[in-house]
C-alpha cells in the first residue's frame, strides 16, 4: 500500500473530483459516513463532543455530527466563534448542522465551563492534513484542556497539531486513542516521535481514484497482506529437503546460547530444508536438546574462533555471537570469502561497526537487521527517527545492502532507497530474543530462494504476525521470544489459505 505525502493526498482528492463522477462535497459526505459508521459500531458512548476547525477537516466534523445525531446520539459541537471564514464544503456542512435544532453549537473557549459527563467521547476534527506551522494560544489551551480530560478520544484523519509527513512545528498536539485516517497511512503515524499521538490507526476507504493511486509514484510503502500474498510461494508437491535450502546460523557463545536456539527454532519453523548451527561446543547439548531438528558444527570452546565456509549455504550470522578478538578475526576472514547475500544481526553488526572499512566487506544484497542502537553504532547518531531513515537510505544505496531497521513499525530500506514499513506485530515483542527469531526467519526465506527484498518483506511480516498470534495466546506482557517460532505454523496456515482462496474459485 502506497504512502503519500499530504500534497499527494490533496492531488488525489482533486483528481478524484475532476475524473470521477463525484464532487468534493460528496467525498466529504462519504468520508464522514465512514467515520460515523465506525463510531456507531466501535464506540460505546451515548454522547459526543465534536471539535471542528474551519477547513475541510472541520467540514468532516460537521457532517459526522449531523450523521451521529441522526443515529440517535447526543451531540455538542465546538467551533471558533472568532473566525467566521470556512472552506466552502465546511461552510455548507455547518449550515446543514445549524438547521438541526437538537445539536448545540458552542464557542470552543466555553468548553472548560461545561459539565463533562463520563461516557462522552471527544472527536478532534480541528485540523487535518492542511495544518502547518504552530497553533495560536487559544488552540494551544484547548488542546491542553482536551488532553487533560479522561475520555475516549478520536481524531479525524490526523491528530490536530501533527503533520502528515514528519515532525511538526507545533508545541501542542491532540493525543488520540484512535485515529480514523482517510484512505491512506501517513508517514508520521509510523515513527515513534509522532506516531505516539495517534493511538490505534484505522484506515477508512473513501473511494479515492484507484487510477491516481496506481499512476502516482512513491518510494514509501506499507507492507499490506496483499503484498505478502503475492510474494509467498506454497511448497511444491514434488519436492525434497534440498528444494528448501541449507541454512547455517553462526550464533551463540558462553551465556548466550539461547540466542542460537531461538534463531534455529525460527529457521526450522520457517521451512528451511536443513538447518545447521555453527556454535561453540559449550552449547552443544542444550542446542541439540532444545532444537533436535538442527545439526551442529563446532566453532570453538566457549566462543567462536573457527567459522566453517561452504558454497551453496545461506548464512545468518550474529545472534549471541560475542565480540571477542578471536571471533572478530574469524568473522572478518569469513566475510572476505563470501560473495552471496547473507543475514547480519547483533554482534556481527557490532563487529562491523568497529571500523568503517568493514562495511565494504558486506556482500551486495545482504540483509542487516539492526535495532536503533546497533544502527547508531554502524552509521552514526541522528536527531530523530526521520533523519535516521534518511541516513539508512544513503547507506543502503552506498553499500548495496538491505537495512531492516527494527522498531515498533520496522522499516526495510532497499539499495534503491525504497522504504517498506511493517505494521504487523505489537509491543509484546519488545522482549529479549525477539530479534534472534527474526534472523532465523529471514535466513530461512533467503535459503528458499526468495530474493533479499522478498525475504525481508515476508520475514518482518511473518515475525509480526507470529507476535500477534502469540499475544492472543499469552498476552503482550507474557509474550516471550520462544513463543514466536511456535506461532509461525498458524501464521503460515492462514497465509496459505488466503493464497489458495486468491488463486482458486
Ligand atoms: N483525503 C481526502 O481526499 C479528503 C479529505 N478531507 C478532509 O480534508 C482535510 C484537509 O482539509 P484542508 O481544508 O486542506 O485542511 P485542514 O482542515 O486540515 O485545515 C486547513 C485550515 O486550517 C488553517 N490552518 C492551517 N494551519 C493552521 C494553524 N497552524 N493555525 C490556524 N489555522 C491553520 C488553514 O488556513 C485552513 O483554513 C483532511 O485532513 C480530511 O479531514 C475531505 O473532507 C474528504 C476528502
Ligand atoms: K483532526
Amino acid at each position: 500500500m502506497k504512502i503519500f505525502t499530504a500534497e499527494q493526498i490533496r492531488a488525489c482528492d482533486q483528481w478524484t473530483v475532476q475524473h470521477e463522477q463525484v464532487s468534493s462535497l460528496m467525498l466529504m459526505e462519504k468520508a464522514a459516513g465512514r467515520c460515523a459508521d465506525w463510531f456507531a459500531s466501535q464506540i460505546k458512548s451515548e454522547r459526543f463532543w465534536i471539535f471542528c476547525g474551519n477547513g475541510n477537516n472541520g467540514g468532516d466534523g460537521f457532517a459526522i455530527a449531523r450523521m451521529l445525531y441522526r443515529k440517535g446520539f447526543d451531540i455538542d459541537v465546538f467551533i471558533d466563534f472568532k473566525n467566521p471564514e470556512y472552506s466552502e464544503d465546511a461552510r455548507i456542512n455547518l449550515q446543514k448542522l445549524k438547521e438541526i435544532s437538537g445539536v448545540d453549537i458552542h464557542d470552543f473557549r466555553q468548553v472548560s465551563e461545561m459539565k463533562f459527563k463520563q461516557d462522552t467521547s471527544i472527536v478532534d476534527a480541528i485540523f487535518g492534513s492542511g495544518f502547518h506551522g504552530s497553533l495560536s494560544l487559544d488552540y494551544q489551551k484547548l488542546i491542553a484542556f482536551l488532553n487533560s480530560i479522561q475520555a475516549n478520544k478520536v481524531s479525524i484523519d490526523i491528530p490536530t497539531g501533527l503533520s502528515a509527513d514528519g515532525l511538526s512545528d507545533s508545541e501542542s498536539v491532540f493525543i488520540a486513542d484512535h485515529t480514523l485516517s482517510l484512505q491512506f497511512w501517513k508517514k508520521s503515524f509510523l515513527h515513534p516521535e509522532t506516531g505516539n499521538f495517534c493511538g490505534k490507526v484505522h484506515i477508512l476507504d473513501i473511494g479515492l481514484s484507484p487510477e491516481f493511486i496506481q499512476k502516482t509514484d512513491t518510494s514509501q510503502y506499507i507492507i499490506s497482506d496483499s503484498t505478502v500474498q503475492k510474494i509467498y510461494r506454497p511448497r511444491e508437491q514434488f519436492s525434497h529437503k534440498g528444494t528448501y535450502g541449507k541454512v547455517h546460523l553462526i550464533a551463540g557463545s558462553y551465556g548466550k546460547i539461547g540466542a542460537a536456539i531461538l534463531a534455529a527454532r525460527a529457521a526450522v519453523r520457517t521451512g528451511a530444508g536443513l538447518v545447521t548451527v555453527q556454535a561453540p561446543e559449550c552449547g552443544f547439548s542444550i542446542l541439540q536438546t532444545a532444537c533436535p531438528e538442527a545439526m551442529m558444527l563446532s566453532t570453538g570452546n566457549i566462543f567462536s574462533e573457527n567459522l566453517h565456509y561452504e558454497e551453496g549455504i545461506t548464512y545468518g550470522i550474529g545472534p549471541g555471537l560475542g565480540t571477542e578478538s578471536e571471533t572478530q578475526n574469524a568473522f572478518l576472514e569469513f566475510l572476505k570469502k563470501i560473495n552471496k547475500p547473507i543475514v547480519l544481526d547483533a554482534d556481527a553488526l557490532n563487529i562491523i561497526a568497529l571500523d568503517n572499512a568493514h562495511l565494504e566487506l558486506i556482500p551486495k544484497n545482504s540483509l542487516l537487521t539492526p535495532h536503533p542502537k546497533e544502527f547508531e553504532r554502524l552509521f552514526g547518531t541522528s536527531a530523530n527517527s526521520f533523519k535516521r531513515l534518511e541516513i539508512a537510505k544513503e547507506n543502503a544505496e552506498k553499500f548495496g545492502i538491505f537495512i531492516v531497521l527494527k522498531d515498533r513499525y520496522t522499516q526495510i530500506i532497499t539499495p534503491k532507497k525504497t522504504v517498506y514499513y511493517n505494521i504487523t506485530g505489537n509491543p509484546g515483542m519488545a522482549t529479549g530474543g525477539s530479534g534472534d527469531v527474526l534472523t532465523g526467519i529471514i535466513t530461512a526465506l533467503l535459503a528458499q530462494k526468495y530474493s533479499s527484498e522478498e525475504a525481508a518483506i515476508l520475514g518482518v511480516w511473518l515475525h509480526g504476525k507470529a507476535g500477534d498470534d502469540a499475544a492472543k495466546m499469552n498476552s503482550e506482557e507474557a509474550l516471550i521470544a520462544g513463543d514466536l517460532p511456535e506461532s509461525l505454523g498458524r501464521v503460515f496456515n492462514e497465509l496459505k489459505n488466503s493464497h489458495y482462496k486468491k488463486t482458486t474459485k
